[in-house]
């Protein structure tokens, strides 16, 4: 199940309960209806930024980076947590002010191989398994941490959002489902074929697809999954964003327009791409289904990080990717760099206009 909000509302204040979204019949998207059996642990804001000491001290100065700490650092109240996208409750937060994430195998030997790469500052630290409730997660850094009143946004990365091997799941034993059928309908009742149509479900590989083509997935290798402003409004809706003026619309928005935050975000992700090229994990790993998170507030503090490393597999030796060649099946390429290369490109014009 994942968190859907028909358009832009308002999230719930800080140390509210958790809402469980629930499935609308009247529009089959998920919202915030109704209180988990348990409330969140109660949070409060902390007072430092999660940073090393030289980032702390950046902290008001416009522009000025943040970098995920990469060792565990001392026990902290916890800091605010929103989730703009994904699966619902897929996470908790920790007492520790840590988040944990319902645990995936894959994600963890992710993360475990992150902590040794050049990648480690630009992924959140990771901790280990930790077992609550008869339930393991993954423990890792919550990156809005030191954030005053958050902007978050979370874009996914690449021009393929599905397995190779879920193509040849679905070839061997297809489970076409009901639920991406009535996704599919809800956002073009023409996009169904007719015999989708006729058995009312889909196959999740051909509605990943269509995803991709609906949104600026195939057309710039990446696309804007949710937006989450500082003043809590929400919007996850941005499936049939594709075009560029699009995007830059959307990008403009969750900046208000700010150069320096664009500038900011400019330079963190060109630094990314710069590791990236050179990361031995990236290098021998198909990073599927993966996000950028995007993360500034109105002191002008603005972080970008990779996130979600659950359809990250590793090639299998000795294969390597670039993440540019575009993909055909059997080669793994992802077009995660292709994507971050549009996005950069992206940002440079929408900086370059801002200052004409
Ligand atoms: N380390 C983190 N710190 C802060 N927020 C995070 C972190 N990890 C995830 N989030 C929040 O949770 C959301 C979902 O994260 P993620 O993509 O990992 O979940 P998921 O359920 O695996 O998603 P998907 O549906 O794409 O598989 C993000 O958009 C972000 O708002
Ligand atoms: O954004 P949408 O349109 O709601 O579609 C979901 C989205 O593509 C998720 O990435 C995917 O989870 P995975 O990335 O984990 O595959 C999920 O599959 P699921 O329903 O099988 O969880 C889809 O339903």
């Amino acid at each position: 199940m994942r968190l859907k909000r028909n358009n832009i509302k308002p999230r719930k204040p800080q140390g509210a309960r958790c809402k469980k979204p629930v499935l609308s019949p009247a529009s089959s998207f998920e919202e915030y209806d109704e209180d988990f059996s348990e409330p969140c642990p109660t949070v409060t804001h902390s007072s430092q930024a999660d940073v090393g000491s030289d980032a702390k001290n950046e902290l008001l100065k416009p522009g000025a980076m943040v970098n995920s700490s990469p060792l565990p650092g001392p026990l902290r109240t916890g800091s605010p947590w929103v989730q703009v996208v994904g699966h619902a409750g897929n996470f908790r937060t920790g007492p520790d002010g840590k988040l944990l994430k319902k645990y995936c195998e894959s994600e963890q030997r992710c993360l475990q191989k992150l902590m040794g790469d050049s990648l480690r500052p630009y992924v959140p630290s990771y901790y280990g398994v930790t077992r609550h409730d008869q339930q393991d997660y993954n423990t890792m850094d919550n990156l809005l941490a030191g954030f005053d009143s958050p902007c978050i946004m979370d874009c996914k990365m690449g021009t393929r959002t599905y397995l190779e091997d879920d193509l040849r799941k679905a070839r061997e034993s297809p489970q076409p489902r009901k639920d991406m059928y009535e996704k599919m309908v809800a956002v073009d009742p023409g996009a169904p074929h007719p015999e989708e149509h006729a058995q009312q479900a889909v196959l999740k590989t051909r509605y990943m697809q269509w995803r991709e083509s609906l949104s600026s997935t195939d057309t710039l290798g990446f696309r804007i999954e949710g937006i989450q402003k500082a003043n809590g409004t929400c919007n996850t809706n941005f499936k049939k964003t594709k075009c560029n003026e699009q995007v830059v619309q959307a990008l403009e928005d969750f900046v208000d327009k700010s150069v320096p935050i664009l500038r900011s975000y400019q330079k963190r992700l060109k630094e990314i791409r710069l590791v990236l090229e050179n990361s031995d994990f990236f290098r021998a790993h198909e990073v599927v289904g993966s996000s950028l998170l995007f993360i500034h507030d109105r002191t002008g503090k603005a972080g970008v990080w990779m996130i979600d490393f659950g359809k990250t597999l590793p090639t299998p030796p000795p294969l390597t990717l670039d993440h540019r060649t575009p993909w055909v099946e059997g080669n793994r390429e992802d077009g995660y760099l292709w994507g971050l290369d549009n996005f950069i490109d992206i940002l440079t014009n929408i900086l370059s206009v801002l200052l004409e």
